[in-house]
């Protein structure tokens, strides 16, 4: 049976004194007993959030890295960098990163690569944009993603990613995808983990869910086969993480 996770993607939001007070707020009301709980903040509040979080086993993750030791890669950060101010688990290939910023699938698997190598729990981020699955070819574009993400990863090693799929058009909107929308995605996505290694390897591979998810939707998602979670943006910056976290309660 694979325990739940559920990480909240801070994105550009918080500055070190904000994140305090809003872990302050969180932390005691979170319940890890069924779920295993995530914050991704900024990289510039990581270390204000895993002290804030000691003692607690709410998990502290990072929204990105770069896969080098080091070099001149202005604004970047190392996974060692990561390692040393707490992190324990990175967010590769966001769709904003890959809008942004140029993440490429081979980007997000060098990433990848580096992140498991270091010994961070991965979250690799899959899925299509409107006109993708306006144009019916979402399977298509999340099942290239995903195997061009895992190039060259050992079975054990995809045993112990999460994959995020989250659809771009539902990111931000309030626009969530359909459960049944979300489960049929996230059933491809562990097929596919499966044609790349084994049944072993898709049974115990996390699947995530993100995109526009709330307290309202997160009972139904959750009850899908296929998704063991949820990455959660606008609502994990505000209580409403706590009953997202501490769903079906
Ligand atoms: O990483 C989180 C996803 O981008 C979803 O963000 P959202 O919950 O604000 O739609």
């Amino acid at each position: 049976m694979r325990k739940p996770i559920i990480a909240g993607n801070w994105k550009m939001n918080k500055t070190a004194e904000e994140a305090k007070t809003l872990i302050d707020m969180l932390k005691d009301k979170i319940n890890t007993d069924k779920v295993e709980v995530v914050v991704c903040p900024t990289f510039t509040s990581l270390t204000t959030v895993v002290k804030e979080l000691e003692g607690s086993n709410i998990g502290v993750g990072a929204q990105n890295m770069h896969w080098a030791d080091c070099g001149a890669y202005t604004g970047e950060i190392s996974a060692q960098m990561l390692l040393e101010a707490g992190a324990k688990y990175v967010i590769i290939g966001h769709s904003e990163r890959r809008e942004y910023f140029n993440e490429t699938d081979e980007t997000v698997n060098n990433k990848l690569i580096k992140a498991i190598a270091e010994g961070l729990v991965p979250i690799v981020c899959v899925g299509e944009s409107l006109e993708q699955r306006e144009a019916d070819i979402q399977e298509k574009v999340v099942t290239e993603q995903v195997v061009a993400a895992f190039k060259n990863v050992e079975a054990k090693d995809a045993q112990n990613t999460v994959v995020a799929y989250e659809p771009i058009w539902a990111i931000g909107t309030g626009k969530t995808a359909t459960s049944q929308q979300a489960e049929e995605v996230c059933g491809w996505v562990r097929e596919t983990i499966e044609k790349l290694y084994d049944a072993e390897t898709a049974q115990k591979a996390r699947i995530q869910y993100g995109g526009s998810v709330n307290a309202s939707n997160v009972d139904e998602l959750m009850g899908m086969e296929n998704i063991d979670g949820a990455l959660v943006g606008g609502a994990s910056l505000k209580e409403d993480f706590v009953s997202i976290v501490n769903f079906g309660s």
